[in-house]
């Protein structure tokens, strides 16, 4: 049973301190880097967002997985819960968790072993041929056990390694990229990467190249072309920093407050996260962002919104949160950059499209950009909002609650997947009831 969760208005200014999690983008490449430094890197700080906990388990658990050939990490769909079972293989389900479904299928080709790799229902049909092939052609041996381009995967562990520099589409998932340049040093010959066409979400990519480097790994990046050559991690610990996607949601309680007050321990304004431009966006909605006390303090000041046009190829996962706040504010702007939004937990832009139905705004495509239309904007008495099994769905629409006087989530423990504290939070600022069954 998925217990319904339902917010109401706080009674006072939105206000308080709020200590997010390690981010899930960070703590998933730190916990690779950690296992294919064979523990010379340690993470510190690993995040409580069930994705990284997920991949944890099955990383830092691989001494007991080794021993056995028979364990499932996850025999219920679109469960986290770990348990044993019998097979042939061992069976890794990584449930709904895209990075880690990405970086461990290039993970596994390494390791001496054989694996079949799969997830939830959904996972099944979000795309992984394109790191297939650059990982097919760089000698590793890899088939498709239900549909061609989609996990499950069956891999055979102990790459030989045939090719040291291959071709990538940089337009469909940088995590492809980011999975490949990971196993990069431990690759007998080394990688070029060569990145054909645009590359989505860069700032994902850099970030991968800036903790390996923590972990001292060198690499050069020219023009189109990523190389990195075969090399040792330095001993050393990466400290995981809180999550600014999460971050991204108290933006969004204050951009649609009157007055906030909101302190968030840890983040700094010099990050490894793309998603800390959150602060220059949310500038245009009166926010202002100080960085001191070892975090930083969102205010809320009034004022016009004149920005029209946002470009999100480089923060999708910000998408949600800029578009639910402009339709809440009757912000009628044109979003570009949405292209990989079909292909997350859910398809956002027809998650986004139905739930702002609700408030009566549209989201019209029009050649390549999506743009609100709030002319039937409305604000009910109280709503329920579907969330697709997409944790950003549930947290992007939370903060309507300021304006709607009574609002209901479909699934609260959507939300495990990144921010598993996100209700009591909101609580702690004074706005949730509990739980109904
Ligand atoms: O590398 C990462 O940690 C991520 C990359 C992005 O995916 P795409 O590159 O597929 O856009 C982002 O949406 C995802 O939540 C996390
Ligand atoms: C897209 C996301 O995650 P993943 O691809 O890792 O499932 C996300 O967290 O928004």
């Amino acid at each position: 049973m998925k217990p319904n969760i339902v917010i109401s208005k706080p009674s006072r200014v939105s206000k308080g301190t709020i200590q997010l999690t390690g981010s899930k983008s960070e703590c998933n490449r730190a916990l690779v880097i950690e296992a294919l430094s064979k523990g010379k890197v340690k993470v510190q700080n690993v995040s409580d967002a069930a994705d990284a906990v997920l991949l944890a388990g099955i990383l830092r658990g691989a001494q007991e997985v080794h021993s056995s050939l028979i364990i499932d990490h996850s025999p219920n769909e679109d469960s986290y819960e770990p348990s044993t079972m019998n097979h042939e293989l061992k069976t890794v389900n990584i449930g709904p968790a895209g990075t880690a479904m990405r970086f461990l299928t290039a993970y596994f080709t390494l390791q001496d072993e054989e694996v079949i790799l799969t997830g939830s229902e959904r996972m099944k049909q979000r795309p992984i041929g394109v790191l297939v092939d650059a990982l097919r052609e760089l000698g590793a041996d890899i088939s498709y056990v239900e549909n061609e381009g989609y996990p499950p995967l069956k891999i055979t562990g102990n790459i030989q390694q045939s090719a040291a520099r291959i071709a990538i589409k940089g337009n469909i998932s940088s995590q492809y990229i980011t999975a490949l340049l990971l196993i990069a040093p431990n690759l007998p010959l080394g990688l070029g990467l060569e990145i054909i066409g645009d590359l989505t979400s860069r700032p994902y990519v850099e970030m991968t190249l800036a903790m390996l480097e923590q972990a001292g790994i060198k690499h050069n990046w020219t023009d189109n072309v990523i190389s990195i050559a075969k090399q040792d991690f330095s001993e050393t610990s990466i400290w995981v920093e809180p999550d600014w996607s999460a971050a991204s949601y108290w933006y969004a309680i204050a951009a649609l407050s009157d007055e906030a007050e909101l302190f968030l321990p840890g983040l700094t304004s010099y990050s490894l996260q793309g998603d800390s431009v959150i602060t220059e966006i949310m500038a245009n909605f009166g926010i202002t962002s100080q960085f001191k006390d070892g975090g930083v303090l969102l205010t809320k000041e009034p004022k016009p919104i004149i920005r029209k046009e946002f470009d999100l190829k480089k923060c999708p996962d910000l998408a949600q949160t800029i578009v639910v706040v402009c339709a809440a504010l009757g912000h009628e702007a044109t979003f570009t950059g949405l292209e990989t939004l079909k292909i997350k937990e859910t398809d956002r832009i027809a998650a986004l499209q139905n739930e702002l139905a609700k408030i009566g705004v549209k989201l019209i495509e029009n050649n390549e950009a999506y743009t609100l239309d709030c002319s039937g904007k409305f604000i009910p008495e109280k709503v329920l909002f579907h969330t697709y099994e997409d944790h950003r769905m549930a947290m992007a629409f939370a903060p309507l609650a300021i304006l709607i006087p009574e609002v209901e989530f479909e699934d609260a423990n959507v939300v495990e997947k990144s921010y598993p504290a996100f209700w009591t939070d909101l609580e702690k600022v004074g706005f949730v009831s509990p739980p109904t069954p």
